[in-house]
């Protein structure tokens, strides 16, 4: 099988822990010992989230009083892949060393006619109280949204339209390699009117690129791993129910919010519906359960998996 795993970045950095260099190492650690029993039997492609951490590298940048202005969001995140690319690399070299294994700086296309840059959604860096968020928003011109019981920084998350390198990532899944790509849901990225590539200011859904990126490499799953166990209805209620193996009609009749389970759903439902194949929102330790059908949220065309025709 080919398979396509989403890290979200709060599984790599969780909420309210010090982003660390230290902290992230052992979580990215942790990470790779629940995808090492997949990458053992099948081909691998990893991408991750970058939100808390693109957040942290944007405040350090707005501090740098050598700078005339801070660094631009595309550089940012060209900088999260670096970071957490390194750090993916070398605990996925430690846990599988007879495999090759290549992290990749890329690039997402996406369009500037695109509504997301007037309606900034994707959350960023750490969380704050309400005051503190208003205050800073005065204070540095961001916007600010509720991220559950908190507030955070939000900035537009344009919608995915290719992978600029997906022939290159094609090539090297194929001679055997693990590939680590898309992280941060790519570096957003245009074409000018000359037809030259250039950076954009926004952080695309790392989601909405894995969905992506898993049907141009026509993998066979695709998994979202976060921090809940599985998609719930009624989140954050008294009567809160874990959805388990759905389908994407039914799943598209729910409401989530946008900015966190939204795009996921969307992500799911887009790859099973286009593929017909299976997709899946689950708990980042129960990677290898979730592709066995045993966990998480699975969304396939016809509700069941694996899609054994009905008796
Ligand atoms: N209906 C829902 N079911 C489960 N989780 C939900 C739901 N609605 C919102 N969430 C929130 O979505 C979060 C996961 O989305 P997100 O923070 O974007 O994850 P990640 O950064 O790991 O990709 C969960 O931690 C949970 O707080
Ligand atoms: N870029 C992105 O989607 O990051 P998170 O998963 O951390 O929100």
């Amino acid at each position: 099988m080919r398979v396509v795993v989403a890290l979200g970045g709060n599984a790599l950095l969780r909420r309210g822990e010090k982003p660390d260099a230290d902290v992230q190492r052992r979580n990215v650690a942790a990470a790779v010992r629940s995808l090492a029993p997949i990458a053992r039997e099948h081909e691998l492609v990893v991408t991750h989230g970058n939100g808390p951490q693109v957040g942290v590298l944007a405040l350090q940048s707005a501090a740098d009083r050598s700078l005339s202005q801070p660094y631009p969001f595309d550089v940012l995140g060209a900088e999260t892949q670096g970071m957490i690319g390194y750090w993916l690399l070398q605990e996925l070299q430690n846990e599988l060393p007879d495999r090759q294994i290549c992290a990749l700086i890329n690039q997402t296309l996406v369009s500037m006619a695109d509504p997301a840059f007037g309606n900034p959604t994707k959350f960023v860096g750490p969380v704050y109280t309400e005051q503190e968020a208003r205050t800073l928003a005065a204070e540095r011109g961001w916007e600010v949204r509720r991220d559950g019981d908190h507030w955070r920084r939000v900035v537009p998350s344009p919608r995915p339209q290719r992978v600029i390198e997906t022939r290159v990532i094609r090539r090297l899944l194929g001679s055997g390699a693990i590939v680590v790509c898309a992280g941060g849901g790519g570096v957003p990225a245009i074409r000018n009117e000359r037809g030259r590539l250039e950076g954009v200011e926004a952080v695309v859904d790392k989601d909405l690129t894995a969905s992506l990126l898993a049907e141009a490499l026509e993998a066979d799953a695709l998994l979202l791993l976060t921090d809940v166990p599985r998609v719930m209805r009624g989140f954050g209620t008294d009567h809160q129910e874990e959805i388990g193996k759905t389908t994407p009609a039914a799943l598209r009749r729910e409401e989530f919010p946008a900015g966190s389970m939204g795009p996921k759903v969307d992500a799911v439902c887009r790859f099973a519906e286009l593929t017909g194949d299976m997709a899946a929102i689950g708990a980042l330790e129960q990677a290898a359960d979730i592709l066995a059908g045993h966990a998480g949220t699975i969304v396939t065309p016809t509700g069941r998996y694996p899609q054994t025709p009905e008796a």
